[in-house]
């Protein structure tokens, strides 16, 4: 199976080009990819596949012809993935897949299509309107911490804290409540940070991803935060700085609801994985 492995802001992806959908794959394999010891290693995986070539893509044919196939560490799948199309967006147009559209090139993904603009060293993706749908709260440690649930097309609580966010402990998947999240949530933990040029508002954030663990970053978690604090300032409309562990993300909202998520995104190597060799001989959906 051919590779690329890229990321943004070190959300880490294994990128799968399968343009006619003949891989089946399954979560051992994707598990066996993500391994970052026996595998290639990655937070996720992302199947590129024509949307009408793809069960779960095929309503969207018409409007994208590429389907970001998101797969999380675990092999669980998952609807979003905001560094993941930012990431699959460079992969298309560096290998002459797609052109970069300057209205944005049309992504589909679980959660409904999506746009990416393209320049040399940023992609910005409009995303679907983030929804602040209540209350919850996520317990880490000995900690309970109040959080505000946002539906991104990707469940998440973000969770603002007093002290620094280099006091938890997120080895350990954080509490949450399943009656609110049935399929399990990605988790952000925010602190407030000084002032930066061109921004509103600005955040520390760290996350714990479903199905992933701590990753470096999330695309989607930060947008969940830009909504958040946009709410939180009063603000209709405003761009909000998300500082990751992995780098810098910026959250818009535009004065006409537009929502955009900008930030690197970076192929760093390609090349050929035997399945036959990774943990489990998992040779199954790798055809
Ligand atoms: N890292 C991603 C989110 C990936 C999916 C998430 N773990 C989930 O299960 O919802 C991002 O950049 O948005």
């Amino acid at each position: 199976m051919f590779f690329t492995k890229g990321h943004g802001t070190g959300n880490d992806f294994v990128v799968l080009p399968d343009p006619d959908g003949t891989y089946a794959l399954t979560p051992a394999l994707v598990a066996a990819l993500c391994d970052r010891r026996r595998g290639i290693g990655a937070d996720g995986v992302l199947h590129v596949v024509r949307s009408a070539k793809h069960p779960d893509a095929a309503g969207h044919a018409a409007d994208a012809e590429w389907f970001m196939d998101y797969w999380n560490a675990d092999g669980s799948l998952a609807e979003m993935c905001g560094n993941g199309v930012r990431v699959f967006a460079r992969y298309l147009v560096t290998h002459g897949l797609a052109d970069p559209a300057p209205d944005g090139l049309p992504i589909a993904t679980r959660a409904g299509v999506v746009h990416a603009v393209i320049d040399e060293h940023r992609i910005a993706v409009r995303m679907n309107a983030p929804v602040i749908t209540g209350g919850s709260a996520a317990v880490t440690g000995t900690r309970r911490l109040d959080g505000v649930a946002v539906d991104c097309g990707n469940p998440h609580l973000v969770c603002a804290l007093a002290g620094p966010l280099d006091e938890l402990d997120l080895s350990v998947a954080p509490g949450y409540d399943p009656a609110v999240f049935p399929s399990g949530v990605n988790v952000e933990f925010t602190v407030a940070g000084a002032a930066v040029e061109g921004a509103d508002r600005h955040v520390h954030m760290r996350v714990h991803e479903r199905g992933s663990g701590e990753t470096m970053s999330c695309g989607s978690g930060a947008l969940a935060v830009g909504a958040v604090a946009l709410r939180e300032a009063g603000l209709s409309a405003g761009a909000v700085a998300v500082d990751v562990p992995g780098g810098r993300l910026t959250v818009t909202r535009t004065a006409d609801d537009r929502w955009w998520l900008a930030g690197p995104a970076v192929l760093v190597a390609s090349g050929e994985v035997d399945p036959a060799a990774l943990p489990g001989a998992v040779t199954e959906g790798a055809e």
